[in-house]
């Protein structure tokens, strides 16, 4: 490790109540949990296991009892659906211009636009054709498409419910937007949502990783967390980890961390873009620089929404599409936006295209569509954030606060709490002349209930500034206020490239920002769209000083796993032994092992 926490951990503070048993990567368990999928595995292998996270219950129908469910994609703003409508079309011609504008050869051609009344020609007069099931599934299996008799469902049968088939259950993804999905409907407090997480796992360890619970007590776990986390919510996972699944010892690692060891660099500024957040981070030393993190509340599943609004804008086929209700359709959009969308300019023109569907009844179909511009439109979103406003305009951007500014009233060691109730000189509270350093302001009070460490910053909340982000120019749309926070623009969705620069700008050294635009490490399963890297490194090449290098890349790898991999590397190395936090010592000393012990400064 690059940074040892034994360096530290002065000699009065805890040790170790319990020898270090020696490093065994079959028996150490990696966990990432993300807001679509779960990736669960030993460390010795090659690859994690990646399964949807979420859970369904059976209902019992009751009188009163209406279904339960999060959705799998962000939902559409719904406030005002027709207006909403208006502005995205003004959005998509604007979009449509930006790209007419690409040079797509040596000639200095440009880019020839296929308009969307073009593609519906073809698409409204396409039919879906009946088909037999595909090759490698039976009648018998397609007949038992669903177990129905079944109380609890996961992974892939939850991708099989229809809208209809999904009336019958309560369905819960436990993280929504990267955070912990509490809410004040059925089953969303703060303890049923650690139970639907503790069933899932549970499900992964014991039917899919074949490990029985009750050999947990011989078993270690790594959690993959959040660079930007709320600390009890990271208390409560050790809960989860040691108490309830019972692991003999665990650790947790910040995702971004992870990453840069998972994709064998030493520093970089690391793009992590999931299914419904983007987060970033710049690493240095194996530390996840405070100021430089943000989480953005857009993903993949943002963009599943803008492709499916572009297609119908040139006459789906699939009229009945509704990924609100059917988490077969939420699926389908996703399979398609991985198989047609790109950010290759060069690619134009009308292309055909097909796809297979499985109806309620258990018959196949197979649509056939033209896609022409809306495949490059939809992940242009990343940059034209204004098409994103269809799932919510006031998108929040969330940054740390600093860890002497969290407040943590079940924490008895907790920098605030200690000046709140210590004594100096005999008097409960200090005397500014006695001790000035003790006296400080008070730190800013929660900001929510349950999400009292993040900043979270409401994009109309605050006014305009001339804030300068460093490193680029022409940068004049930041916010910049004292404690770390900023917006982007008057309330807009802050664009990937503005919020990297941002981010970078942030460091501390110029040479710090230099090394940073030389490395900057896309991953999170979106972060697969072909042409991504360039074109994210386009845009910010144009916006920094002349000489700076800019250089966006991705690993040969999965881009989902790289995180998870590096954990698990992480896990087996002789310097990650001090950061073991066991069973024993967690019951005995609780949230003071995360101060002593955790790789980020708690
Ligand atoms: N080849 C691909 N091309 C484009 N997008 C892809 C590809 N493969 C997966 N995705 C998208 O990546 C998203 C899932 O990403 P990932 O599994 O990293 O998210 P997560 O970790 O569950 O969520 P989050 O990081 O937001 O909490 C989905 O929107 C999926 O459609």
């Amino acid at each position: 490790m690059q940074r040892s926490r034994a360096s530290s951990t002065s000699s009065g503070r805890l040790q170790a109540s319990q020898q270090v048993q020696p490093l065994d990567a079959p028996k150490i368990i990696v966990i990432h949990p993300g807001s679509q999928h779960l990736r669960i595995g030993r460390a010795c292998d090659l690859n994690p296991l990646t399964l949807l996270h979420a859970v369904a219950y059976k209902r019992k129908h009751q009188e009163g009892d209406w279904p339960y469910h999060d959705p799998m994609l962000p939902s559409l703003d719904n406030i005002n659906p027709a207006q909403l409508q208006v502005e995205f079309e003004e959005q998509r011609l604007i979009a449509s211009r930006i790209l007419q504008n690409c040079v797509i050869d040596d000639k200095q051609r440009l880019r020839v636009a296929t308009p969307p009344q073009q593609l519906a020609h073809f698409n409204r007069k396409s039919v879906a054709e009946k088909i037999p099931p595909p090759g490698n599934l039976s009648e018998e299996r397609n007949r038992q498409w669903l177990d129905r008799g079944a109380s609890v469902l996961f992974d892939e049968q939850i991708l099989r419910l229809s809208t209809f088939d999904a009336r019958d259950y309560d369905i819960h993804f436990p993280i929504q937007r990267g955070e912990l999905n509490v809410h004040r409907q059925k089953g969303g407090s703060l303890q049923c949502t650690l139970q639907h997480m503790e069933r899932i796992w549970s499900y992964a360890l014991e039917a899919r990783l074949k490990i029985h619970l009750r050999d947990l007590r011989s078993h270690s776990a790594v959690l993959v967390v959040n660079d930007v986390y709320v600390r009890r919510h990271l208390r409560e996972f050790m809960s989860l980890l040691l108490q309830r699944l019972g692991f003999q010892r665990c650790f947790l690692v910040q995702d971004s961390v992870a990453s840069t060891y998972g994709a064998g660099i030493g520093f970089g500024c690391v793009v992590d873009i999931g299914a419904q957040k983007t987060s970033i981070a710049c690493i240095e030393d194996g530390i996840s620089q405070l100021h430089s993190r943000v989480r953005l509340q857009y993903g993949g599943g943002d963009i599943n929404q803008v492709l499916l609004m572009l297609l119908r804008k040139c006459g789906f086929p699939y009229r009945e599409c509704s990924v609100q209700d059917s988490y077969v359709d939420a699926r389908l959009m996703d399979k398609l936006k991985e198989r047609f969308c790109h950010l290759n300019a060069k690619v134009c023109g009308a292309q055909e295209k097909q796809f297979h569907l499985r109806k309620q009844n258990g018959q196949w179909l197979r649509y056939t569509l033209q896609v022409g511009d809306e495949a490059i439109m939809a992940p242009l979103a990343f940059f034209h954030t204004e098409l994103l406003n269809i799932t919510g305009k006031a998108r929040k951007a969330l940054t740390q606060q600093p860890p002497q500014e969290q407040y943590d009233c079940e924490d008895c060691f907790d920098a605030e709490y200690l000046r709140e109730t210590g004594r100096k000189n005999g008097a409960r509270g200090a005397d500014a002349s006695v001790a000035p350093h003790l006296n400080q302001p008070r730190p800013l009070p929660p900001i929510t209930a349950d999400d009292e460490e993040l900043n979270v910053v409401d994009q109309d909340d605050q006014p305009m500034s001339n804030g300068m982000a460093m490193g680029g120019h022409g940068q004049k749309h930041f916010t910049d206020t004292t404690n770390g926070i900023y917006q982007y623009g008057q309330g807009q969705v802050m664009p990937l490239d503005q919020a990297v620069l941002e981010a970078i700008g942030r460091c501390a050294s110029s040479e710090t920002k230099r090394k940073m635009y030389g490395s900057i490490l896309l991953v999170g399963s979106s972060a697969k769209i072909p042409g991504l890297a360039a074109w994210l490194q386009s845009c910010i090449s144009q916006q920094v000083q002349p000489g700076i290098e800019v250089n966006v890349f991705t690993k040969g790898m999965d881009a989902g796993m790289v995180a998870w991999k590096g954990a698990a590397i992480m896990s087996v190395l002789e310097s990650a032994r001090e950061l073991w936090i066991t069973q024993v010592d967690w019951n005995r000393h609780g949230l003071r092992l995360l101060r002593e012990r955790s790789p980020f400064l708690w």
